[in-house]
């Protein structure tokens, strides 16, 4: 991790009509971190992420991602600056009716001109980066169980050698075996890759398995941000519940 902001939010409000999701938020993610972002459920995580990469757009405020504002950016400036993230969305949203090679080659055909044959040598490479053998690419999503889905669809995110890396919910619906497993994909490829990872998650054993620090949502806000240690020492009652309660306790264990 360096100093270097990647994801610089400043006062950031996000409402759908009269309900206000986010008021004022302040958030940075450093270059090559792992940022785990937490809080109870209809705090603005996802909402939080898709503010961040253009799909909500917000009332105020600004996103800059690597010192650019991409706040108002629109037609072909956001589509350049889409390239720089890649998002795995919480259900996979792998399209159904094309192969899981199919899907992964969706974002190199909407930003690049690489010829069909490399485009499909560069789909199996990611494919195999994100652990999957050569046999699943000219099988249809359907055909995968759920944590060869998500990996597919981390294969997808990863498609355009993205610096950043966008997972909501990731290892929500997998078996703990599945998902320690994708925990431990997440962290050997950001390390290999030297990617910023902002990881929506309710896991804590995700936290523990891949966070470099972790940002908590509430009351519209950041209500914190630090490694798992501060934060087991900050005493909101619902970070105290969160780290210090029974899961927390037997995550922490698992750790040492
Ligand atoms: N498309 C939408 N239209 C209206 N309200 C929305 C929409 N998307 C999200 N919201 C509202 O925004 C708030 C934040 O939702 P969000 O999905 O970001 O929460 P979350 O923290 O990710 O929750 P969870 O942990 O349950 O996934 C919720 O009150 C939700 O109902």
């Amino acid at each position: 991790m360096s100093e270097e902001i990647a994801i610089k939010v400043r006062g950031l409000t996000t409402a759908y009509g009269t309900h206000t999701v986010h008021e004022g938020l302040d958030l940075d993610v450093m270059k090559g971190e792992v940022l785990g972002v937490i809080g109870p459920s209809g705090t603005g995580k996802s909402v939080l992420l898709r503010a961040i990469v253009g799909l909500k757009p917000p009332e105020t405020g600004t996103v800059e991602v690597f010192d650019q504002n991409v706040t108002d950016l629109s037609g072909d400036d956001l589509r350049e600056v889409q390239n720089l993230w890649g998002i795995m969305f919480q259900d996979g949203a792998l399209f159904s009716n094309l192969t899981v090679r199919e899907n992964v080659m969706v974002p190199m055909r909407e930003h690049t001109d690489l010829p069909e044959p490399l485009m499909k040598q560069l789909a199996d490479q990611k494919l195999r980066m994100s652990g999957l053998d050569d046999s699943a690419g000219p099988k249809f999503p359907s055909d995968l169980s759920g944590g060869m889905r998500k990996r597919a669809a981390l294969a997808r995110a990863l498609a355009l050698d993205p610096p950043i890396l966008f997972l909501d919910e990731p290892t929500a619906g997998l078996d703990p075996i599945t998902a320690a497993g994708f925990d431990t994909l997440v962290r050997e490829l950001q390390s290999a890759l030297s990617l910023t990872v902002f990881l929506v998650t309710h896991d804590v054993d995700t936290l523990v398995a891949t966070c470099d620090r972790i940002a908590v949502l509430g009351r519209k806000k950041v209500i914190a941000a630090g490694t798992i240690e501060e934060l087991r020492r900050n005493d909101d009652p619902w970070i105290q519940d969160y780290f210090c309660g029974p899961r927390g306790r037997a995550a922490q264990a698992g750790e040492s």
